[in-house]
């Protein structure tokens, strides 16, 4: 079980020229402080899959990377089984599994040289690598490339290659930032029914996505965040009640 309660970050901005329109115009730019996150609370259960979803902008990324220690919140608190994340950070990283926005490969490293490189970060031993690896090779359908320098690998196949290197430790938690942006029908589906198979492991899932119908096909759970705030926090069936079972249109509720 993973909790979060009342999450904030705010980010010193160091050239107000460099911030958009919109951002100008946003009530979170108080003074040199944008308070990207501002009060986000929500709670993914065991074998629970919880999308968060949000305008562009909204404060998800911010969110995830201060739920896998990336970003030092400014306040609140994440507990994952009990373990408060900000005061063991290490322990919980090898609870968590993320796969962040930039997927970052090492580009003169093949697909399974990345791979293994974060086993052997997590203390892995070598047999349990190589165990690991064949599974998730399978899982994501990656055989016809894992072995090639990842530096010319396309979308999908870097994508696919991070959620491997994210889950590779068999971590307790799964945390994905956009995990099938810019991927094509298949590569979506492949990395959807990898989603699905940690869910029937009794893995949480707590996945930002902006598809509306990934939401439908496989979250438990909604959070629904705007400007940094959590606007809607609740099951699936709650979060289609807001409209009359339109999730396009539950999603325009919960905004406003
Ligand atoms: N390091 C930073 N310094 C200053 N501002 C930041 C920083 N990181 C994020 N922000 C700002 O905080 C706000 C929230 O950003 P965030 O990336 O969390 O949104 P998001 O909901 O993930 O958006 P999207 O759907 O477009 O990916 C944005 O206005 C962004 O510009």
């Amino acid at each position: 079980m993973i909790e979060i309660k009342q999450l904030a970050k705010k980010f010193k901005v160091e050239n107000p020229k460099k911030l958009s329109e919109q951002e100008k115009k946003d009530p979170r730019l108080q003074g040199r402080f944008f308070h990207s996150v501002k009060d986000v609370s929500f709670r993914c259960e065991k074998g629970q899959v919880l999308g968060l979803l949000g305008p562009n902008g909204a404060g998800k990324t911010t969110t995830l990377r201060m739920l896998s220690t990336a970003l030092q919140p400014n306040a609140g608190s994440v507990e994952i089984n009990g373990i408060d994340v900000m005061k063991n950070p290490l322990l919980a990283r090898q609870k968590i599994g993320f796969l962040s926005g930039s997927t970052g490969l090492y580009g003169r490293l093949s697909g399974r040289e990345n791979i293994r490189y974060f086993g052997q970060l997590h203390g892995m031993d070598e047999g349990a690598i190589d165990r690991r690896l064949e599974e998730l090779i399978e899982l994501l359908d990656m055989a016809d490339f894992i072995d090639r320098r990842s530096e010319n690998f396309s979308t999908g196949m870097k994508q696919k290659t991070a959620i491997a290197r994210a889950v590779i430790h068999s971590p307790d938690v799964v945390i994905l930032d956009e995990p099938t942006t810019g991927l094509d029908i298949m590569a979506t589906q492949t990395v959807l029914d990898f989603i699905r198979r940690l869910k029937d492991q009794q893995v949480p899932v707590i996945f930002s996505t902006h598809h509306l119908d990934e939401v439908a096909e496989l979250c438990d759970a909604v959070t629904v965040i705007n400007q940094g705030e959590t606007k809607f926090s609740g099951s699936l069936a709650a979060f289609s009640d807001l409209a009359d079972g339109s999730l396009h249109q539950s999603f325009l509720t919960a905004i406003q």
